[in-house]
């Protein structure tokens, strides 16, 4: 594949959606490459569908493994459709969120396991990795009380999770950046947005800096 996979990450209210808004138009200027930004669960009609199911309210009843099931498939949908073509015509794809948010939401903090999330995920993406993924890192009590200040009517089944649940999260994805520091980069997003804004984009700078400059 000619494309790059770089996905961003972090708890509910890091501020993933915010710094992408503002991240995106500038990469676009800087680069002739395409740029193909994309969202997990979600991305395409059919993942978009599968996100309504997992993530509304009213699904109480739904098993831990079906969930993790659910963003496994919704994800490969997503991949097929979407991420490989892009890649393959060399475009740069940038994915709110993609398998970290299985390792840390399902195997951390639902519990399966990461190992076990690792293995459904392996067979949904026959080994895709991002070549960089950015960690916005946030406490769960801030990064949730965000979220209730900011968009309470827009509240999903995992935003109403217990604390705990969020915080065995978040301590999934710090697992995660021991595991594999030289993929996943952290910025420290209980910082002011537009100082994450800014690390952000020096990251991304510093990383592909043949791709991102002045065009
Ligand atoms: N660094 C920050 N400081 C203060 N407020 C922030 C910061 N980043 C984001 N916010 C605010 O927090 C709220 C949630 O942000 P946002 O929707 O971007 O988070 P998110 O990571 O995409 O959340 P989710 O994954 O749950 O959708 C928004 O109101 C946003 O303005
Ligand atoms: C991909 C993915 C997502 N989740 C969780 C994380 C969030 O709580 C929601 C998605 O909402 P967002 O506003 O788009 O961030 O789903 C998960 O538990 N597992 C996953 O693989």
């Amino acid at each position: 594949m000619k494309g790059i996979f770089i996905t961003i990450e972090g708890p509910d209210g890091a501020g993933k959606t915010s710094v992408l808004q503002e991240v995106l138009p500038q990469l676009k200027e800087m680069t002739r490459r395409e740029i193909v930004a994309t969202r997990e669960p979600g991305g395409i009609p059919i993942a978009e569908e599968i996100r309504e199911v997992i993530l509304h309210p009213k699904n109480t009843a739904m098993d831990e493994r079906t969930e993790a099931l659910l963003f496994a498939a919704s994800r490969r949908q997503h991949l097929v459709e979407k991420i490989i073509p892009a890649l393959n015509r060399g475009a740069i794809v940038i994915a709110d969120r993609f398998v970290d948010s299985s390792l840390a939401y399902q195997g951390a903090g639902r519990g399966l396991g990461m190992d076990e999330i690792a293995q459904i995920n392996l067979f949904a993406t026959e080994g895709i990795t991002p070549d960089l993924t950015i960690y916005l890192d946030v406490d769960s009590e801030t990064g949730l009380s965000r979220i209730a200040n900011s968009r309470m009517n827009e509240v999903n089944r995992l935003d109403l999770d217990a604390m705990s649940f969020h915080q065995r999260v978040r301590h999934g994805y710090l697992k995660l950046l021991e595991l594999y520091p030289e993929r996943i980069k952290k910025v420290d997003a209980r910082l002011s947005l537009p100082f994450v804004i800014e690390q952000v984009m020096e990251l991304l700078v510093d990383e592909f800096p043949t791709e991102f400059s002045d065009v």
